[in-house]
């Protein structure tokens, strides 16, 4: 499989007033972070609230720029393409958020909604572009009596099946995907999940899967990387990951995922719970040392890299293995 996407040191900050004086101060919201995602691949991304998921995916799409490192879509650096030269490349990269709401016009009829990325890249005749937005509709599992209709009186689920159908209408070769599915109700969670997996095979889609939900990501991902404070702390095969998780954080969140082998529970070391640090004033070596379990002076002192260890995976921890 040829790589399709290449994220590449990619750093991310944000100047926040502090605290009574007012004087701002700076977030490290994505630090140094690197992944390639090939076509076809799903490349799911993990980490408790406010670790950087969001972050990254807005920058693989453009929505905000990186302070440092580069994006590349099939090797061409899209990082400072301008408005002009993005045009082709936006067509291959779309993004769907936890709340279709904020991306769907309330007032634009559903079947408009689709049809709108046709048009905004002039694409195929009116009549084109009608039966292009039919077949849509009946890919995702909508009917085509429903593109009359505004978004409103869609369900929650529907309306994200719709936000899908608008993602797909330019053919891309990856969606970025940010918390599909974690506003929708339980039963209907899996539903956009295996419409997810089903329309990756049919147009041979890539995804960046963004989602706290671990049990949703094991499903569809081939690989997965963990992030932790803005930074990728473990990255490897699913399997790898969920079944011989190497940093102590990994193991934190795998403890986290009901297990129905439970002799297997107790080979894994307790973490103690604990807030995050804050990444305005990230700890000093690995940002991991002040909850984990086996952290010695060098973890205190040693900010660890991205190492291979035993599973195949990946992991910035002194003492994985
Ligand atoms: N526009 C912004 N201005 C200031 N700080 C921001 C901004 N966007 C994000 N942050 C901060 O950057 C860090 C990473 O946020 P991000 O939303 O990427 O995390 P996340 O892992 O996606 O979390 P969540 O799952 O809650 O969305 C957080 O500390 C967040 O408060």
């Amino acid at each position: 499989m040829s790589t399709l996407l290449e994220v590449k040191n990619l750093s991310k900050r944000f100047a926040v007033p502090r605290g009574i004086s007012g004087r701002p101060a700076t977030v490290h919201a994505v630090d140094d972070v690197s992944f390639a995602i090939a076509q076809g691949e799903t490349l799911g991304l993990v980490g408790e609230s406010g670790c950087g998921k969001s972050t990254v995916g807005k920058m693989i799409v453009r929505l905000l720029e990186p302070d440092e490192g580069k994006v590349l879509l099939d090797g061409t650096d899209i990082t400072h393409a301008s408005h002009r030269a993005m045009r082709p490349m936006r067509r291959k990269v779309q993004m769907i958020f936890q709340d279709p709401n904020g991306s769907l016009d309330p007032r634009q009829r559903s079947g408009d909604i689709v049809e709108e990325p046709l048009i905004v890249h002039g694409l195929g005749s009116a009549a084109e572009r009608k039966a292009k937005v039919a077949d849509l509709f009946g890919r995702v599992g909508l009917r085509p009596d429903q593109m009359g209709n505004v978004p409103s009186k869609f369900s929650g689920g529907q309306r994200q099946r719709l936000a899908i159908a608008r993602a797909l209408a330019l053919n891309p070769a990856l969606i970025v995907a940010d918390e599909p599915v974690s506003a929708l109700d339980v039963s209907i969670q899996a539903q956009v999940v295996n419409l997810m997996s089903d329309i990756q095979k049919e147009f041979g889609l890539a995804y960046l899967f963004v989602a706290h939900d671990l049990g949703i990501v094991r499903h569809i991902s081939d690989r997965v990387a963990v992030m932790y404070l803005g930074r990728i702390v473990e990255a490897g095969d699913t399997a790898a990951i969920y079944d011989r998780p190497s940093h102590p954080y990994t193991r934190t969140l795998m403890d986290a995922v009901p297990r129905p082998d439970p002799a297997r529970r107790h080979s894994r070391i307790k973490v103690p719970r604990g807030e995050v640090p804050s990444p305005l004033d990230p700890p000093s070596g690995c940002t991991f040392h002040p909850r984990c379990p086996i952290a010695t002076d060098i973890c205190r002192a040693e900010r660890p890299g991205l190492r291979r260890v035993a599973s195949g995976a990946e992991a910035a921890c002194h003492h994985a293995d």
